[in-house]
This record gives structure tokens, sequence and C-alpha cells, in this order.
């Protein structure tokens, strides 16, 4: 479990060297994906007859699982015929609207170098799979796992625990790189240490900012 508190900013941080896992949040961490999803929840509550997305719970639903999103945007109703319109999305559409982050394909290339196991927990569904295909940086991770492939999304720790399982690691082996509150809270969930990207409101054992400052060690 981390333990620093709210820690302030720092420019340059250095990977654990005994952190053989490392997990990754997707959206606003590995890929800039902000505008790509809200316009997805926008086209599908549309196709529906939906309004758009109130502005206060965007990052709820950015966050979140599409189902958590649908069911509040759409106050319970029709969550199953939104899911439908998700699995059917022609994710074509928004590719444009989703960036890989700066320095993280350096990063992932160099955390594998250094042997180093390396995971998703994406409250995305399967879907993002093709996503992160589609930007070059599936071919990074040895594992993915999306809320379709757990019972419980983030902020529930069942995602990363099983990270762990599949590389028989004890949470102190690990380290879970997020932006989010629920990123925070399933790593503390898990009892694995936590980094912030981007985000100086998360209490964390690091915050980091820019992935070409972080230092990767060998790995002891
Ligand atoms: O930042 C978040 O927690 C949302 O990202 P995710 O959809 O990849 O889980």
């Amino acid at each position: 479990m981390h333990g620093t508190g709210c820690a302030a900013r720092a420019r340059h941080a250095t990977i654990p060297d005994d952190a053989r896992v490392v997990v990754f949040d997707c959206d606003g961490v590995l890929i800039d994906s902000w505008d790509s999803i809200i316009s997805i929840y926008n086209c599908i509550l549309a196709d529906l007859g939906f309004a758009p997305l109130k502005q206060e719970i965007q990052r709820t639903c950015f966050i979140g699982s599409w189902r958590d999103g649908f069911a509040l945007a759409m106050d319970g109703a029709n969550v199953e015929r939104a899911m439908e319109r998700l699995r059917s999305f022609d994710y074509s559409r928004v590719s444009g609207l989703i960036h890989v982050m700066p320095g993280i394909d350096d990063l992932l290339a160099r955390l594998a170098a250094s042997g180093r196991k390396l995971a998703v927990n994406t409250n995305g569904a399967s879907e993002q799979r093709q996503i992160l295909a589609r930007v070059d940086l599936l071919k990074h991770f040895d594992i993915v796992v999306t809320a379709d492939d757990v019972t419980h999304p983030k902020p529930n720790p069942s995602g990363a625990l099983s990270i762990l399982a599949a590389f028989e690691a004890e949470p102190d082996d690990a380290l879970f790189i997020g932006d989010s509150s629920n990123d925070q809270k399933a790593a503390d969930n898990a009892g694995i240490p936590f980094w912030a990207y981007n985000n100086p409101r998360l209490c964390a054992d690091e915050h980091i900012t820019d992935f070409a400052l972080v230092e990767v060690p060998p790995l002891v």
C-alpha cells in the first residue's frame, strides 16, 4: 500500500528496482482519449434519444465503466440498448480523436527491455485492445484486463489482483500508474504502490507529469 500521502509534483522519478510488474491505466495515461470517449457517449445517447452528457458527469463517465456511465447518463434506463450500440460502434469514427501520450511508447519499450511485465487495467470495454493495437501500443503489453473481463470495474481491485495472479506476483512486486481516483483506489484496494500521472489531486507515492523523465533501473 502506498503510504506517503499527497506528494508534491516531482519531475523525475525512478521505477522501483524490484517492481517486476507495471500496471497502467489506459485512458488518460497511455492515450489521450477524452474527446473520443465523450463523443462516443454522445453519439450513442443521441441515437437513443437522450441529451448529450452533462458537463458535471463527464469526468465520472470518463473514468468509470461504460455500463456505469450509461446508467448515470440515462438514469438507469436502456443501459443494455446503449451497451449493444457500444458493441457495434465503429471506433474508426473517433480514431482521429485518440492521441498517444507523449513519451509513453519509449517508456514502455524501456520497461519491457528491462525484463518487467507490463499490464493494462482499464475500465474500457474489450474493444480497448483494438484501440491500443491501432495506436501501436498493444505490442508492449503482456496482459490487458478490461471491464469486460472482471465482475466489477475499478475501483474494485479484481482487475489488478488478476494481473498479479497472472504473474504470480505479490502487491509489492508491482507498481500501478494511473490518473484517476478509480486508479488510486484500485491500487490501494489491491495493496499495490501507486504513481499518479498528471493529477496532483491524487494521493500517490510519486507524481509524474512527463514519461520521458521516468528512469528505468535494472530489475533486481
Ligand atoms: O482514468 C481512468 O480511470 C479511466 O481510464 P480507463 O478507462 O482506462 O480505466
